[in-house]
């Protein structure tokens, strides 16, 4: 089988990267001055500066090129997958399609797999989720990620198929749990990295990753996960990493909030709108999430952190 990456980003570059390990590989931007840039520096000066593309990756913008493969990674963000989808419907059809972005779309509350789902109805669909930075990936540093598939068989395949040298593959059938996890943690990535900015210190940070995990645990339980996969890689796994490093851009952008500075407003920062479309799906169906509302009013400016503090801290009391 082949393999090519859609997306060539930081994390689809690093993708792209393990997988030369194990042969060829193509990987697809859709710019085309990137893709030669990257052709001749083998390098991706952008997105991932400084660590030298195998020669067993094909980098191209041509994307009849890239649907030779049979297995597609699709790393593009979470709130753009439906447009990616929707530019080349027709030439997916068939093709196993292996979501690599962690997020909630805000237009329709749906995860990764219902987006492919809905966008190419007869693809076959996985997702690969779990603790690991592109950085870490690329550098050939040991990962451990999850390879989420309801068809166990593909799922088996993919898993054999994905893991590398460095880059360990755990299964699951559980899609839902898996998506959430790494939708989710962002929410409290942004959450954390505040708290710190501000100054509040790591224990006021123990306290947002401990509740936000049960907020997590919550709102994947309404939507039909199993609790053991929050407990899991996707889940409980990158929640720590997340919440934890200043590599996570999630952390970092929460950290500046906290610090009163700037953000580069192009940088991914999925949380932002997860936080959005989460707490807006937890109104509505009555469920307590408020670390997840108070990170979607930070995000966007509606609230200071101080005030976010407080709104937290004058919370009724309650059993854990
Ligand atoms: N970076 C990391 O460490 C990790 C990231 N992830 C997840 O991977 C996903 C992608 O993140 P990451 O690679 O870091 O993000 P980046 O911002 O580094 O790159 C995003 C890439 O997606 C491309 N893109 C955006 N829209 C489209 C589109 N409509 N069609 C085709 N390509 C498109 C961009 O192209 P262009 O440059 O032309 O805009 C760019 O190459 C996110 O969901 C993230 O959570 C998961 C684990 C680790
Ligand atoms: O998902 C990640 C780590 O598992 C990357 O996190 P950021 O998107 O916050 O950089």
């Amino acid at each position: 089988m082949s393999v090519s990456v859609l997306g060539s980003g930081a994390f689809g570059t690093a993708l792209a990267i393990s997988l030369a390990g194990n042969g060829p590989v193509t990987l697809w931007s859709r710019n085309g001055d990137q893709a030669k840039q990257m052709r001749a520096a083998r390098e991706n000066a952008t997105r991932l500066p400084s660590i030298a593309l195998p020669a067993d990756i094909t980098v191209t913008a041509d994307i009849a090129e890239a649907l030779r493969a049979a297995t597609l990674l699709l790393a593009v963000p979470m709130q753009k997958l439906r447009s990616a989808l929707q530019d080349h419907a027709p030439a997916l059809r068939g093709k196993t399609l292996v979501a690599c972005c962690k997020g909630i779309e805000l237009t329709s509350g749906l995860g990764p797999v219902a987006v492919i789902k809905e966008s190419v109805p007869d693809a076959r669909v996985a997702l690969l989720t779990g603790p690991s930075f592109a950085d870490d990936i690329a550098h050939g540093l040991p990962t451990a990620l999850t390879l989420a598939c309801e068809d166990t068989e593909l799922g088996k395949a993919l898993q054999t198929e994905l893991t590398t040298a460095n880059l360990r593959l755990y299964r699951t059938t559980d899609t839902i749990g898996a998506e959430l996890g790494g939708a989710l943690k962002n929410v409290m990535a942004i959450g954390c990295g505040a708290a710190i900015g501000a100054g509040l210190g790591d224990s006021a940070r123990a306290a947002l990753m401990t509740r936000g995990f049960a907020e997590m645990q919550r709102f994947a339980a309404m939507r039909g996960a199993r609790a053991d996969t929050l407990m899991g890689l996707s889940g409980l796994g990158d929640l720590v990493l997340t919440c934890s490093s200043e590599l996570s851009r999630n952390y970092r952008f929460g950290l500046s909030l906290g610090l009163n500075q700037p953000f580069d407003s192009q940088m991914t920062v999925e949380g932002v709108a997860t936080a959005r479309a989460m707490s807006d799906i937890a109104a509505k169906e009555g469920l307590d999430m408020p670390i997840s509302a108070t990170v979607a009013d930070l995000s966007h400016g509606a609230y200071s952190v101080t005030e976010a503090i407080q709104n937290l801290l004058n919370r009724p009391l309650k059993e854990e």
